[in-house]
């Protein structure tokens, strides 16, 4: 099965613990959101997958197997960690061929991810001159060479403008679709809401939350609509036969979910109920976020 499987992952430098006895799956057809706040462990986690640090105690298996058993690594995992690493006297394409060659990839591979993030136009161009989104997508190129099922991806759209961050959204999208596993970092909540199917949040190197992002919507708020009338307790009665869920508001107010606002005008009309508010709650994910990672923060700024 096309999976990561971390299990107990601990990572020391010196006295100071990056990563705490951390376990969880990146499963195969979604994309699994690694969230913390800065410093938490998450490149860490991603390095030790990628075999470019050893763990001071658990494992990371890739497919069942450690990376170092993997025998062409590439052609079961690809990353994007560090989007500047590219020589930059080189070609896109002279970049992907040498990393073909020195990976024993076929080189007509290089063709097919050039084609695959849109640089066959500039492959012939020095990848120095590029700007940060197409250094992105080489970087994703070269994570694509081998055509793994296990994809991973660091802050991938740390920098980039609107039309690069929606690329590489649908991308990810695509990657999972296709029934890679997907796993992608981020500091910001906001950025996951619009990509990942699955969340993995941690702080200070520990496991914060290992959830569906439906069920961590649901749980904070997202989705629900606020409602007011005269008669709550009746109103309530009809909305749950009508198979909502309510629960109790603030000042006589009902908080409505699995139920859309306009249902609920429509039903509030057939029965003659008259309703003073019906606003769907845009609760924010990234105060859900900052609520739930909080303690884990290394610098909070003195308020006043
Ligand atoms: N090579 C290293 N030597 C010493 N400490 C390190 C090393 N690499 C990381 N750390 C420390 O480990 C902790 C976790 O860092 P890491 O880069 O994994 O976090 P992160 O979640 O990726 O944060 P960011 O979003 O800022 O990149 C930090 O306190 C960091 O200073």
């Amino acid at each position: 099965m096309n999976r990561i499987d971390v299990r107990g992952l601990t990572k020391r430098y010196g006295p100071d613990t990056a990563v705490d006895d951390l376990s969880f799956t990146v499963e195969p057809g979604q994309v699994t959101g690694f969230l913390g706040p800065n410093g938490a462990g998450k490149s860490t986690t991603m390095k030790i997958i990628m075999g470019l640090a050893s763990p001071t105690h658990g494992s990371v298996t890739i497919s069942g197997r450690h990376y170092r058993d993997l025998p062409v690594p590439l052609t079961h995992v690809g990353a994007l960690l560090d989007a500047g690493a590219v020589h930059g006297s080189r070609t896109a394409h002279s970049h992907l061929l040498a990393l073909a060659a020195s990976n024993g990839l076929p080189a007509r591979r290089v063709g097919t991810v050039l084609e695959r993030t849109g640089l066959t136009s500039v492959a012939g161009k020095h990848a120095g001159g590029f700007s940060l989104g197409m250094r992105q997508r080489l970087g994703i190129a070269a994570a694509l060479l081998g055509d793994p099922q296990v994809l991973i991806f660091d802050e991938p759209v740390n920098g980039l403008d609107p039309e690069g961050i929606r690329w590489i959204r649908g991308f990810m999208r695509s990657l999972a679709h296709e029934g890679r596993a997907v796993l992608v970092s981020s500091h910001l909540m906001s950025e996951m809401a619009q990509t990942a199917d699955h969340l993995v949040v941690i702080g200070r190197g520990k496991l914060i939350a290992d959830t569906s992002m439906t069920d961590f919507m649901t749980a904070n708020g997202v989705g629900t609509v606020l409602v007011r009338c005269s008669e709550p307790g009746v109103f309530a009665r009809l909305l749950t036969a009508a198979g909502a869920t309510v629960r109790d508001g603030p000042e006589s107010s009902l908080v409505v979910s699995d139920l859309a606002a306009g249902e609920i005008g429509k039903l509030a009309a057939y029965h003659s109920v008259v309703l003073s508010e019906l606003s769907p709650q845009q609760a924010s994910l990234e105060d859900a976020f900052m609520e739930l990672t909080k303690d884990s923060l290394e610098y909070l700024g003195a308020t006043s």
